[in-house]
């Protein structure tokens, strides 16, 4: 029988709603991967809301923890690494020393990387040196990185001028280390307005996917949280990244149907469930170069 993969994932939980690991844990399990969630901050709802009460967890909790996993002896079975939305630069200073970790014990461990820098126009607060940390010093560790349109202009220090230019932006980050970035949503002059659009880029090709964009009265939140953790749980599934990718855009795709049909806020990820493991639509990668 096929082992079922271990992943940690170190990101938000929300008490109420979708984000960060509550946007991801489901899908990553319902997909058939065994979750470890190790939670950055506790929020009642995310960040969107423009309020919300709860607590960043200390920093030192994240090796603590890591340790206590050690200790029992199941480390070495800890296949990948997510982290995402984090409260403190030194929150993201201790992943990277699990990941040190991990990968010790177990060298073919993956780490992903989502490196959620904030979107301050919509309500994503996140703090400064969050973002100068994921810059610096997390992007040269991860395996995978996920950026949005707007983490690639930060990592770029510029805005595109076209697709061709998205692809060059996402090409020079493979330069510092990643094996595949997976830019979630692109943005640039010329884009058509009925698609949205993704790319992944690693050392053996380029792929550019677009499916439909959905008209949503408020954006949903946790979309990006979604597309990574699902990506990384197929790709420890045995996808190839390309494959990986696909499934990906389908599985985000019904979830975005069915919370559009639902005319929710939040994203409709329990009744979603079975289009998330077996998405009926599919749409096609298609190779892209300089
Ligand atoms: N097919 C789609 N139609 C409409 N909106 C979408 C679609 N897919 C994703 N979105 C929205 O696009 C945005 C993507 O946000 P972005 O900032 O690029 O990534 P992230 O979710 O990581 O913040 C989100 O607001 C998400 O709700
Ligand atoms: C607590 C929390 N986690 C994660 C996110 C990231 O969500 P997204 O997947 O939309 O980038 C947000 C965005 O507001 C948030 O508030
Ligand atoms: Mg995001």
């Amino acid at each position: 029988m096929k082992r079922t993969p271990h992943l940690l994932a170190i990101q938000s939980h929300v008490v109420f709603g979708h984000a960060g690991n509550s946007a991801a844990v489901f899908p990553m399990q319902r997909v058939g991967v065994n979750v470890w969630p190790l939670n950055t901050v506790q929020f009642s709802n995310h960040t969107q809301y423009g309020q919300w009460a709860g607590e960043v967890l200390a920093p030192q909790q994240i090796p603590a923890l890591v340790e206590g996993i050690a200790a029992i002896g199941e480390l070495g079975n800890c296949d990948a690494v997510l982290s995402g939305y984090l409260g403190s630069a030194d929150q993201g200073r201790a992943i990277l020393s699990g990941v040190a970790r991990i990968k010790a014990i177990n060298p073919k461990a993956l780490y992903l990387c989502d490196p959620v820098m904030g979107h301050p126009e919509k309500g994503c607060i996140v703090p400064q040196e969050v973002s100068d940390f994921l810059l610096d010093e997390a992007a040269a560790m991860a395996d995978f990185l996920c950026p949005n349109q707007l983490e690639l202009d930060s990592f770029a220090g510029r805005k595109p001028q076209s697709l061709f230019d998205c692809l060059a932006m996402a090409k020079a980050l493979l330069a510092r280390g990643p094996k595949a970035v997976l830019v979630k949503h692109l943005d640039y002059p010329g884009k058509l307005p009925e698609g949205f659009e993704m790319l992944l880029v690693t050392a053996d090709g380029s792929w550019h996917l677009r499916r439909p964009l959905l008209a949503f009265p408020r954006q949903p939140v946790g979309v990006g949280d979604l597309t990574s953790g699902l990506f990384l749980a197929r790709v420890l599934l045995g996808d190839s990244l390309v494959a990986a990718f696909e499934f990906t855009a389908a599985a985000v795709h019904e979830v975005l149907l069915e919370t559009q049909a639902c005319a929710s806020y939040e994203l409709e990820l329990v009744r979603a469930q079975d289009r998330i493991a077996h998405p009926r639509v599919r749409f096609e990668a298609t190779p892209i170069s300089l």
